[in-house]
């Protein structure tokens, strides 16, 4: 219950000092001040939502024959190490924390070099809030500091967000230590779109599962799928829109999409779209460099979103994360077909359908290779839900009762009522 009432408190002022926050989240990643808002609200609500299971964190009584008995008891793991990607700073740190704490361990987390600043809020509310000292720590640095961090002999456990190359080097330092690790890793999911959809909803969701975070979410839908019957309808809308989204300073209200993260990033995702072309893609809108007109943001790593069609799933733009505003619409016939080309990729993160037949929506997500689906809706993300990945998409889960697994150990105790019965 002290757990609890601490992390309540903490929720409380992340509440209180939401703008102050988003404002440093939007001037530490580039995304819209209006999108870093809904970011704290998914934080500050992790908090509650944690602070509301640690009270009741409880082993089990099991009864044994003569009287016997055994109890599980729920204890802490110890020291957990969180390192974040630049993408969702705090919101990261908070899903990787709450439970952390929750179930009575130490954190020390390790923000991504690029986007260092929101989560030193985050330990200041939290030891404003009550955290004793030493339980929640930041250490700057980038890959060198991430391995030490990994390799030390009293860390119990590592929460890795980040891209499959740099997961992989993870699990290699914790094996070493037989150190458990939950790993929130990239993908490349599908969105499937049904042509008996609600086409005004599914334009929306494809938006959504395409361009937050100027397209640099690990769950984006970026291989949209769509039933051929409503391909030009729907291609003729979403590209209507795309072009609408207005890009520029994120500090600003009616701002929706920021400059991406860095220039090598930058360029990097212009490559994609680049090589797409050149694999026979064609650009609908977008892919290119876009300079505000604001002078004093004329070097910033602003770029159009980008809608792609004429793809295949063999181009490299359906194949790899491309981690930015760039979407490839694919056309399919039958229901067999899609489930097959959408789980035909090595990672497994999330996938949606827009459909109104109940009964195919729920046949298809049960046949998705993937540990979060949508249906009808993408992108929204209850804390109450379990979030993480299938195949190298990673394993373990954030949020959700089921993360309280992934902090915690069991240990059994076994109790003798009896007179010990020996074979010596
Ligand atoms: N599944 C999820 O929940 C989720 C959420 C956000 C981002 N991501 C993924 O993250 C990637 C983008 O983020 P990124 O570019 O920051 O990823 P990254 O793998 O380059 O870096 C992530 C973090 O790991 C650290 N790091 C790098 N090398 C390390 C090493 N050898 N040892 C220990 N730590 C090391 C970095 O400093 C950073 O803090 C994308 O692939 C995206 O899909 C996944
Ligand atoms: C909040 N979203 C949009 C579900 C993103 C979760 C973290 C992925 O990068």
């Amino acid at each position: 219950m002290e757990r609890c009432r601490i992390l309540l408190e903490a929720a409380r002022i992340i509440r209180e000092r939401k703008d102050e926050i988003a404002t440093m989240e939007t001037i530490n990643n580039g995304k819209s001040i209006f999108e870093a808002r809904w970011d704290i609200d998914t934080s500050w609500q992790c908090l509650e939502y944690y602070a509301g299971l640690a009270g009741s964190m409880a082993g089990e009584y099991i009864q044994l024959p003569g009287g016997s008995f055994g109890y599980t008891r729920r204890e802490p793991l110890g020291v957990c190490v969180g390192i974040g990607a630049w993408n969702y700073p705090f919101q990261i740190a908070c899903w990787k924390s709450a439970p952390a704490l929750a179930c009575g361990n130490a954190m020390v987390f390790k923000p991504s070099p690029f986007t260092p600043a929101s989560v030193l809020l985050l330990a200041e509310i939290y030891t404003e809030a009550g955290v004793p000292p030493g339980l929640f720590n930041v250490v700057q640095g980038g890959a060198a500091t991430g391995q030490l961090l990994c390799q030390h002999p009293d860390v119990a456990k590592v929460s890795f967000t980040g891209s499959v190359p740099t997961g992989m080097k993870i699990m290699e330092m914790a094996a070493k230590g037989i150190k458990p690790v939950t790993l929130e890793l990239g993908g490349k999911s599908p969105l499937i779109i049904f042509s008996d959809c609600d086409l005004e909803n599914v334009v929306k969701g494809a938006m959504m599962a395409n361009f937050l975070t100027q397209g640099e979410v690990c769950c984006n839908g970026t291989r949209v799928f769509v039933q051929r019957e409503i391909l030009d309808e729907f291609t003729r809308e979403v590209v209507k829109r795309t072009q609408k989204i207005k890009i520029g300073d994120p500090l600003l209200e009616d701002t929706r999409m920021g400059p991406l993260i860095n220039r090598p990033h930058l360029e990097r995702v212009l490559g994609f779209v680049k090589l797409a072309k050149e694999q026979g893609a064609k650009v609908l809108c977008g892919g290119d460099i876009h300079v505000p007109e604001d002078p004093k943001l004329k070097d910033g790593y602003y770029m159009r979103p980008c809608v792609l069609t004429n793809c295949r799933d063999d181009m490299t733009c359906v194949k790899e994360e491309i981690f930015g505003p760039v979407m490839s619409i694919l056309p399919f016939d039958t229901e067999a077909e899609v489930l097959e080309r959408a789980n035909d990729t090595s990672f497994g993160l999330a996938a949606g359908v827009f459909t109104r037949d109940i009964q195919r929506a729920h046949r298809v997500v049960a046949k998705l290779q993937a540990g979060m689906c949508f249906i009808n809706n993408y992108n929204v993300s209850p804390v109450e839900l379990p979030f993480g990945g299938y195949k190298k998409s990673g394993f373990g889960r954030e949020n959700g009762r089921v993360a309280i697994e992934y902090y915690s150990q069991l240990k059994t105790v076994c109790v003798e009522m009896g007179d010990v019965e020996s074979v010596f």
